[in-house]
């Protein structure tokens, strides 16, 4: 199963193409325009989400609400390309058609990098296909992922635990479904009020001097079988592939999973996970301090992870840097931008971890249809409770 999106952030519409889905899952275009609408809010954001109200167009690949093994074809509009259909004509010919250079590059962005790369002496070539507005087409590939998981019983939730130097901790006993609840309320998605008190006045602040903030996410899946990924292939690890996923969001540094980087600091007696069994759970852990991870392969416990994004790269409060046609120092003047996207981020990790897993399921349990995939699973599921 594998996906490609296109689009620039001030163009037309992004464009999905998902192809692999195995026939008769069903999709529903309301689950994916839940995880586009959710991806939209979030304590911080700018004005840029104001105008837009993301909406998935499903445009092949799905009959009468399920799909036919074909491939699956989405578009969603970006609404304020009516704004800059002038700046982001295609054709040359075009009357009304301004190039609006852009010679001047962002810090923190890949405008300088990209421009050399790509030889482009207008930068604009580089930052509306750079721009996170992207996430939007990833965060749809992930909701249909999602629905995948969801056809055979496993979830996803996600929450934000850190913002700036703000942090809480989730609570050893939330279930999913509080995690799903609490989160889903709380405008920074903090699962403890006094924390996100604190995260809303911190982002509010770091607005009045003109800064931005970043801050850490958390995902955790849950009901996942045994054996997703694998410790024979390096590049099947799956493990792997999500800290991949996850930094390849913009903006993301790194990756911590279960205990992440504490497990350095620990003794191993405090780190690994003492395998238990019982009638009841079958083989089952005393922790899960490795986040569901052993050998590059589920263990069968929740999948935790965790992501850190950088503070938002434009800034009220100009940062130093230099024109290209002059060479001449300046600093960059005064852009619509998020301040804090840390909860928005976070509705992106969870979809696109629901994407490789969904993907790692597909590859562990090759299925044509929806049905003989969670065959294929609860096959597992029965395998590592009789073994
Ligand atoms: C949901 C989301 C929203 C973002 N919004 C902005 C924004 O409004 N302004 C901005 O400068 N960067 C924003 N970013 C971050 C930039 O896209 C990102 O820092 C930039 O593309 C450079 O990529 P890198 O940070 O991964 O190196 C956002 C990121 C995400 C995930
Ligand atoms: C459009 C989205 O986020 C954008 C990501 C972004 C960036 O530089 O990454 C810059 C801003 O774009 P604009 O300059 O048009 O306001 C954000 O609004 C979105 O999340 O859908």
């Amino acid at each position: 199963m594998r996906y490609l999106t296109a689009g620039e952030s001030h163009g037309p519409q992004l464009t999905l193409i998902v192809e692999g889905l195995p026939s008769q899952l069903p999709l529903s275009k309301e689950k994916v325009d839940d995880q586009l609408r959710r991806r939209q809010k979030g304590y911080g954001r700018g004005r840029r989400m104001q105008i837009e109200s993301d909406e998935a167009q499903i445009l092949s690949g799905v009959r009468f609400g399920k799909t036919t093994g074909a491939p699956v074809a989405l578009a969603i509009e970006n609404k304020d390309w009516k704004k800059w259909t002038d700046i982001m004509s295609v054709y040359p010919d075009d009357e009304k058609a301004t190039k609006r250079r852009v010679s001047r590059p962002r810090p923190g962005h890949a405008d300088l990098n990209g421009a050399i790369k790509y030889n482009h002496r207008d930068m604009r070539d580089v930052l509306e296909r750079s721009s996170a507005r992207e996430t939007a087409a990833r965060t749809a590939a992930g909701a249909v992922g999602r629905q995948l998981l969801e056809y055979c019983g496993i979830r996803v939730a996600g929450h934000v635990v850190r913002i700036g130097s703000v942090s809480t901790r989730r609570l050893e006993g939330w279930s999913l479904e509080e995690i799903v609840e609490r989160s889903e309320q709380s405008p920074v998605r903090c699962l403890d009020s006094d924390a996100e008190k604190k995260m809303i006045q911190h982002i509010d602040e770091a607005k009045a001097e003109g800064d931005s903030l970043g801050g850490v996410v958390e995902v955790i899946v849950e009901n996942v079988p045994v054996g997703l990924g694998s410790h024979v292939h390096w590049d099947r690890k799956l493990d792997a592939r999500l800290a991949q996923a996850i930094v390849s969001i913009n903006a993301f540094k790194g990756v911590e999973i279960g205990i992440g980087f504490e497990a350095g600091e620990r003794k191993g007696s405090q780190v690994h996970d003492p395998i238990l069994w019982s009638e009841e759970k079958g083989y089952h852990r005393a922790s899960n301090r490795l986040g569901g991870f052993e050998g590059g392969m589920t263990t069968g416990e929740p999948i935790v992870l965790r992501g850190v994004m950088k503070p938002i790269p434009t800034l009220y409060k100009p940062l130093q840097s230099v024109d290209i046609d002059t060479k001449e120092p300046f600093a960059a003047s005064i852009e619509r931008s998020d301040n804090c996207a840390v909860p928005a981020a976070c509705v992106v990790a969870e979809n696109v971890v629901a994407w490789e897993v969904a993907r790692s399921l597909l590859e562990t349990f090759p299925a044509d249809t929806a049905e003989d995939l969670l065959q294929g699973v609860n096959r597992r599921r029965e395998e590592a409770r009789n073994f």
